[in-house]
């Protein structure tokens, strides 16, 4: 049943047969040791302006739930930090575990979080299209931010109770008026590196910046998370949405640099 299952659905362990890049030299995610992270004093602060931002959908895409925004124009962007110009926001999605703590794509210190947020933004002001930009070595920015369990997160809720409207694969649902800056942390203490797509095709595109403070969200929210399903409405067997995250890969000597001391 095992190699059946490996067969069936691919997890990360198989995609280096048809993405050979899953074994390159810049893979992500990683495992973030903060003692050895380089503080950069010369790294500005990260810049984030999504006050214009225009959200447009949420939906099922198989493998998460993202929200998608309009990307048009430089109404929301991320700038500032390691970045050598504003990257414009194209969606955002998160990763998650079954019940327990386990479900975030980085790990600090080989800590795993409950789930991870990816706002995935693209270099508009060198690239034509997200679609161009996502395989270039400078193409993407993703800004990562941890989910840990605590307190009910007010601004997650919005976004939890939509879910219901995009349980099976390949549903789609309006989703207006969304302005993920609810989402951040207090603090925008980052490490970044360059990595890659952690989803096939694994393109070694992204400088990462992932933010060092957790956000809290409740258990009950995470549930909402696991009542998706990654099975289309048609498939008999029914296989609940979780675990939805690839484990950290070799560092290869890249260094990891941090804003803060
Ligand atoms: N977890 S993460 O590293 O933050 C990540 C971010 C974005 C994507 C993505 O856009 N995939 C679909 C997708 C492609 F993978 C393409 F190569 C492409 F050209 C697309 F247009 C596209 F939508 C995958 C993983
Ligand atoms: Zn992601």
């Amino acid at each position: 049943a095992f190699l059946i299952a490996l067969h069936v659905f691919p997890g990360p362990s198989a995609w280096s047969k048809d993405y050979p890049i899953a074994e390159g030299p810049r893979q992500s995610p990683i495992n973030i040791v903060p003692d050895e992270a380089v503080y950069d004093a010369n790294l500005p602060p990260i810049s984030l302006n999504y006050d214009n931002c225009t959200s447009i959908n949420i939906s099922n895409n198989g493998h998460s739930v993202v929200v998608e925004f309009d990307d048009a124009d430089d109404r929301s962007v991320i700038q500032g930090g390691p970045l050598n110009n504003a990257y414009r926001l194209k969606q955002f999605h998160f990763h998650w575990g079954g019940k327990g703590c386990h479900g975030s794509e980085h790990t600090v210190s080989g800590k795993t979080y409950t789930s991870e947020l990816h706002l995935v933004h693209w270099n508009a002001a060198r690239y034509g299209s997200f679609g161009e930009a996502v395989a270039a070595s400078d193409g993407l920015a993703v800004l990562g931010v941890f989910l840990e369990i605590g307190d009910e997160h007010r601004g997650l809720h919005k976004i939890t109770d939509a879910l219901y409207m995009v349980k099976f694969k390949g549903t789609v649902a309006d989703f207006r008026d969304f302005n993920p800056k609810c989402l951040l942390p207090r603090s925008l203490g980052y490490w970044t590196y360059p990595g890659s797509l952690t989803t096939p095709p694994l393109y070694e595109s992204v400088t990462w910046i992932v933010l060092a403070e957790p956000i809290e969200v409740s258990e009950k929210q995470m549930g909402k998370f696991r009542t998706l399903l990654f099975s289309g409405e048609e498939e008999e067997v029914r296989k609940r949405m979780e675990n939805n995250f690839r484990p950290p890969q070799p560092l290869n000597g890249r260094a990891v640099r941090s804003n803060f001391q």
